[in-house]
């Protein structure tokens, strides 16, 4: 565990210093664009494995990905801001262009997307929609310490967030979340998060997740989250 997470580091550091001196090429890193263009703008997908990821993780999602040949699962793809489609998904509830100036909502990303590569939230989900589950793959980097030497709680609520969430499809919001931590997660390691959908009902989405280590002997952390589907008569602000 201390060799991957001094491993991490040493490649992060690397990376940082071959950023300093001349900055990747990014498509996120083109001009701020309108959040409500039809112009089309190809954004790079950050689910994909970096030189910042362990041998946990790398193992783990090549793994996954061969499970994705059969259609049986499939990567979900992640991007720093919101596509045209999910804007237009939460248009009507939320972004009220008098609550946020349009200068700043276009500089809008997804924030565990915001850090560079390695020192925050490096993650990967894969979704099974037969069984209505989806698996998220975790690394906690650096900048998201708490107690010293272990992952922020905020920052694995926030992960759980996303795996259940990803579990849901569609419009929702997180009405509930609840989380048991179990055991303290060391900072840079690899954990798997299993989530599901347990129960529909009308607009409501009930699901449930665990957090455990690569090796599965260590349970991290359970939670629960109430997830409701947005309806379209409403709009809550
Ligand atoms: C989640 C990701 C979704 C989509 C992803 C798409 C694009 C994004 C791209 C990348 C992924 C990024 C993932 C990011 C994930 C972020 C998730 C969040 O952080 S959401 C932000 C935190 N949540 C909120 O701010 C929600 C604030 N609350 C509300 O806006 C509203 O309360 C609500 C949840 C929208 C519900 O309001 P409604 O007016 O629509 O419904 P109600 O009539 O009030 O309730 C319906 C039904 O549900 C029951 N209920 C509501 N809240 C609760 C609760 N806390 N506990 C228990 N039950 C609740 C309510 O009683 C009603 O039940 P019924 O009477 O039986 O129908």
């Amino acid at each position: 565990m201390l060799r991957s997470c001094t491993a991490g580091l040493r490649s992060i550091w690397a990376l940082r210093g071959r950023r300093e001196g001349a900055p990747r090429l990014s498509m996120d890193l083109q001009p701020a664009r309108r959040l409500f263009s039809t112009e089309k703008v190809i954004h790079k997908d950050w689910a994909l494995p970096n030189p910042s990821w362990s041998k946990d993780l790398k193992l783990l999602f090549d793994q996954f990905m061969k499970k994705c040949e059969d259609g049986s699962w499939e990567r979900l793809p992640s991007y720093k801001r919101t596509s045209t489609q999910e804007s237009e998904d939460f248009k009507t509830y939320f972004l009220d262009p008098k609550l946020v100036e349009e200068e700043r909502l276009s500089q809008a990303q997804l924030f565990t997307r915001g850090f560079e590569d390695g020192l925050g939230f490096e993650y990967v989900i894969f979704k099974n929609n037969d069984e209505k589950r989806t698996v998220c793959l975790f690394q906690g980097g650096p900048y998201l310490q708490g107690v010293p030497g272990l992952l922020h709680g905020g920052a694995m609520a926030t992960m759980i967030d996303i795996a259940l969430g990803s579990c849901t499809g569609g419009a929702v919001m997180t009405a509930n979340l609840n989380i048991n931590f179990k055991r303290p997660v060391p900072l840079c390691s690899v954990v798997v998060i299993n989530s599901q959908l347990d129960k529909l009902e009308g607009r409501k989405l009930f699901l449930s997740c665990n957090v455990r280590s690569v090796d599965e002997k260590t349970l991290y952390s359970e939670a629960t989250g109430l997830f409701i589907k947005l309806d379209p008569e409403k709009s809550s602000t």
